[in-house]
C-alpha cells in the first residue's frame, strides 16, 4: 500500500508546514514592514522547497448558479474503480434503471493513481458551511471536491495530457454506465423511451467472418475521432442493411446500438412535414447516436425520384390525373420530403453538428433505391442479410437449445442448403415448445418445415422453368410470324 505510506507522509509534511505557517501568521505584524515582506518571501520560497507539490482542486459546483461541474463527475466516474480497490469508505449510486452500482470513494479519503510512471493522489473533502436562517432550523450546506496532488516537475504532463485523460476516460465511463434511450419522431418532435432491447452481435446468427468484419467496422469507426477530423470529414458513417424480411436488420440496429452504447433514433420519414422538419429533427440528435430509417423503399418515394422527373417533364399536366399511391391514401397525406431533402440530411452542413453517429437504413429492396442514396460516402458499407446459413444455424441452436452439436445437425445442414428459410422462421421452430424444452422435437420441427419448404422450391422452379419454356416457344413463334412475308417475298 504505497499510496497510503505516501499519503501519511503528505499530511505529516502539511501539517507541520501549516503550523509553521500558522504560527508566522500570529508573529508577523511585530515585525518591521521590510524585514516582514523579505521573511514572507524567504518562508514562500522555503515552502515550495519542503513541499514541493502542486495542488489542483475541482469544486463540485461551480458558478452562481450552482451548476453540476462536468469536470468533477467525470473526474467521480473516473475514480470509481481505484476507488473501489483502494478506498476504506464508499459511497455507492444505483444507475442504468437499478441496474448496476457505480462506487466512489467517501469523503476525506485518498486513492492514488499513475499516469505514465508517474505517481498522483487524489483525495476528496468537503467544505461545510452552516447558516442561521430566520427559522428554528439550522441548514447545513456541503461544498464537496477533488483534490489533486502531484510533483511540480511533472506538471506539465499532468496538468495537460494526465488530466486530459481523466476527463475523457471518465466522460466514456459515463457514456457506458448511462441509461441509454430510444427516440421516435411524432412529426418534428422526437420522444424517447428507455433502450432495453437485447440483442448482441453474440446472439445475432450471422456468419462468423462476416460478424467479425462488423463489428470491426463500428468498432473502428467509434475510436476515429482524430482520423476523422484530420482528413476533414464529419465524424459519421453510413449503414445499409438490405434483405428480405426477418434475416435480422432491425435486430442487427439494436445489436449495433449494444455494443457502442448509442441512442437510437428511429425515424419515420412519413411523418415527416418536409425538408426543413427533417433537418430541425436531425439538428436535435446529440452524439453517440444511431439514426435509423427502416425500410427506406416504402418512407417516400424516393426510388425513382430522379426517374419519375423526367417523366414527369414529358408527359407535362399529366400528374394531377395520377392516381395515388397506396400509401399516400393510407397515410392521407403526402410528405413533402424529398430525395434532395434526404441527401442534404445525411451529408449536408447540418449532419456534422455532434458528431460520432451512424446513419442506417434498411430496405427489403435494395435495387428500387436511387443509386444516389446509397452511393458509397454515404452508405459507406452495405450488408447483405440473407436466408439462414448453417453457421448462422449454429448461433441459433446454441441460443435457443443450448446445442453446440446434434446428431440431426448434418441434415439440417444438408436442407439449409436447398432450402431458402429465414433466421427469424429459423428460430420459430427452436422456441421450446414444452417445459423442459425439448431439442429433438424443436430439431425434428425444423427439419420437416425445410423438407416442406425444399418441396415448395422445387415446384416453384419447375414452374418457373414450364413458363420459361413456354414464353420462349411464343416469342420463337412470333418470331417465326415476323419473318413470313419477308421470306415470302424473297421467294
Ligand atoms: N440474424 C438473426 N439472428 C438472430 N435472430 C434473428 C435473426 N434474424 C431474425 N431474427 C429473429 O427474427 C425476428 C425478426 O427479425 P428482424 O425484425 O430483425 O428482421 P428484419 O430483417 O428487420 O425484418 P423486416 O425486413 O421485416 O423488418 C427477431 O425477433 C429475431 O429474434
Ligand atoms: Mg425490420
Amino acid at each position: 500500500m504505497i499510496h497510503l505510506k505516501q499519503g501519511d507522509m503528505f499530511a505529516q509534511v502539511g501539517s507541520v508546514i501549516a503550523s509553521l505557517m500558522f504560527v508566522w501568521a500570529m508573529f508577523k505584524q511585530y515585525f518591521p514592514y521590510e524585514l516582514r515582506d523579505r521573511l514572507e518571501k524567504y518562508t514562500q520560497k522555503a515552502f515550495t522547497f519542503v513541499y514541493p507539490y502542486i495542488q489542483i482542486t475541482f469544486h463540485e459546483f461551480i458558478g452562481e448558479r450552482l451548476m453540476r461541474s462536468e469536470a468533477y463527475s467525470a473526474i467521480e466516474t473516473y475514480l470509481s474503480s481505484s476507488s473501489s480497490m483502494q478506498a476504506k469508505r464508499l459511497k455507492a449510486e444505483v444507475v442504468k434503471n437499478n441496474q448496476s452500482l457505480v462506487l466512489s470513494m467517501d469523503d476525506h479519503e485518498e486513492v492514488a493513481d499513475e499516469y505514465k510512471g508517474v505517481k498522483l493522489w487524489w483525495a476528496s473533502g468537503k467544505n461545510v458551511f452552516k447558516s442561521q436562517t430566520l427559522s428554528f432550523y439550522q441548514i447545513t450546506d456541503e461544498k464537496r471536491y477533488y483534490k489533486l496532488r502531484f510533483h511540480k516537475r511533472h506538471r506539465d504532463l499532468i496538468i495537460g495530457p494526465y488530466l486530459n485523460h481523466v476527463l475523457k476516460e471518465g466522460r466514456a465511463l459515463k457514456v457506458k454506465n448511462r441509461q441509454r434511450k430510444l427516440y421516435t419522431n411524432n412529426g418534428s418532435y422526437w420522444s424517447h423511451v428507455v433502450f432495453e432491447h437485447p440483442a448482441t452481435f453474440k446472439t445475432l446468427a450471422l456468419e462468423p467472418e462476416k460478424k467479425k468484419e462488423i463489428i470491426d467496422d463500428l468498432i473502428t469507426f467509434s475510436q476515429a475521432e482524430e482520423f476523422y477530423s484530420r482528413i476533414g470529414r464529419a465524424w459519421k458513417r453510413g449503414y445499409l442493411l438490405y434483405g428480405p424480411p426477418g434475416t435480422g436488420k432491425s435486430t442487427m440496429v439494436a445489436a449495433m446500438a449494444n455494443l457502442l452504447n448509442y441512442d437510437i433514433y428511429d425515424l419515420e420519414l412519413t411523418a415527416v412535414k418536409d425538408n426543413t422538419e427533417l433537418r430541425k429533427l436531425l439538428i436535435e440528435t446529440s452524439s453517440k447516436a444511431i439514426v435509423v430509417i427502416e425500410d427506406i423503399d416504402c418512407s417516400l418515394d424516393l426510388t425513382g425520384q430522379r426517374s419519375k422527373k423526367k417523366e414527369e417533364e414529358k408527359q407535362g399536366d399529366d400528374k394531377e390525373q395520377k392516381p395515388k399511391s397506396p400509401k399516400e391514401e393510407r397515410d392521407g397525406k403526402n410528405s413533402q420530403v424529398t430525395l434532395s431533402g434526404l441527401l442534404n440530411f445525411i451529408d449536408g452542413l447540418w449532419s456534422a453538428c455532434g458528431g460520432e453517429r451512424l446513419i442506417v437504413f434498411t430496405t427489403n429492396f435494395v435495387e428500387k433505391l436511387d443509386p444516389a442514396l446509397i452511393r458509397k460516402g454515404r452508405m459507406d458499407k452495405h450488408i447483405e442479410l440473407s436466408y439462414c446459413s448453417f453457421e448462422a444455424f449454429k448461433v441459433l441452436a446454441d441460443n435457443y437449445l443450448r446445442l453446440e452439436s446434434h446428431h440431426l445437425f448434418d441434415k439440417i445442414s444438408a436442407l439449409l442448403k436447398e432450402a431458402k428459410m429465414t433466421p427469424a422462421d429459423v428460430a420459430e421452430h427452436l422456441m421450446p415448445k414444452t417445459v423442459p424444452g425439448n431439442a429433438e422435437a424443436c430439431l425434428e420441427s425444423l427439419i420437416e418445415a425445410l423438407e416442406t419448404a425444399k418441396e415448395e422450391a422445387k415446384l416453384k422452379a419447375e414452374e418457373a422453368a414450364r413458363e420459361k419454356e413456354s414464353s420462349s416457344a411464343k416469342e420463337e413463334a412470333k418470331e417465326a410470324d415476323n419473318k413470313d412475308p419477308i421470306s415470302e417475298k424473297e421467294q
